[in-house]
């Protein structure tokens, strides 16, 4: 017998293909992952990022084996309820740039509204709460037109903490941000692991930083998936082999990429 308390995972894939009709992407994934861990997806130009986040939050389906959330199959969780257990940030061009930063927050609560898309004072509680954790507060009138990339990227990620899922998946959250603010993001979405036990999960080509702040990588490369620590990734030759040799390579003392 043991004391020690069993941890389950929040997302489980098992024996997973991912892919199109006619083409396979990636296969024998398996991955697991807990709540309060900041999750990187790391991988080349065209490796199957995006298809493998797709597919893990029910937007593309498995073309074999399956993804289990909460240890409940993907595919038997109707759309209502998937709604109050995932939020997804996109890197989003077309969006309504006449709301003020409070109305697209807000946004995050219509799992939860009426058919009138009304707020309950619970709602707007959480509108208030997911603007404050990202220090928004000053800017909920301001258009959404009027805000740089980096201003944008926040209210997009208060939308998704205001939609209170235990899971959050973003992709590329931090194209387009200057150095200081790819950081100021990652350490933001860590610090939210941390805060409000969610699970996060990101695709990113930012490595060297992915390495410094996640708790886990996963690795899309030549149709296989790896999840590891960073540590374990480090110590692993996968990095040394993800690109070709006669521009960049992996040095595994600084724990990063360097030009050759
Ligand atoms: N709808 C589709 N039908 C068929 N093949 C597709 C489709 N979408 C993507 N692919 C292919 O699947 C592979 C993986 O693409 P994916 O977009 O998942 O890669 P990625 O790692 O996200 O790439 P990037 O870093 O460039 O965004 C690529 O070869 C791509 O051409």
């Amino acid at each position: 017998m043991t004391n020690k308390t069993e941890i389950k995972p929040i997302l489980q894939a098992q024996e997973l293909t991912i892919g199109y009709a006619n083409k396979i992407v990636a296969e024998e994934i398996s991955v697991e992952i807990n709540a309060a861990e900041l999750v990187a997806v790391i991988g080349i130009n065209g490796s199957g990022k995006s298809t493998l986040l797709k597919t893990l939050t029910g937007n593309l389906d498995p073309l074999s084996g399956k993804v289990l959330i909460q240890q409940k199959s993907l595919k038997d969780i109707s759309v209502q309820k998937l709604s109050e257990l995932i939020s997804i940030v996109l890197t989003e061009t077309h969006f309504s740039q006449n709301l003020s930063v409070e109305e697209l927050v807000a946004l995050g609560r219509q799992p939860y509204t009426n058919w009138l898309g009304q707020l309950s004072s619970e709602d707007r509680k959480a509108v208030q709460q997911a603007l404050e954790l990202l220090e928004i507060t000053d800017k909920s009138q301001r258009k959404c037109g009027s805000l740089s990339d980096g201003q944008l990227q926040k209210v997009f990620l208060a939308r998704a903490i205001a939609q209170e899922t235990p899971l959050i998946f973003l992709d590329e959250p931090t194209t387009h941000l200057d150095l200081y603010h790819k950081i100021f993001v990652l350490q933001l979405l860590k610090k939210l692991t941390r805060k409000t036990e969610k699970a996060i999960i990101f695709a990113t080509h930012e490595i060297n930083l992915a390495l410094q702040l996640c708790d886990q990588i996963i690795l899309v490369n030549q149709g296989k998936i790896f999840q590891k620590t960073p540590e374990e990734l480090i110590k692993s030759n996968l990095l040394q082999e993800l690109f070709p040799k006669d521009l960049v390579e992996f040095d595994a003392a600084s724990k990063s990429f360097r030009v050759l």
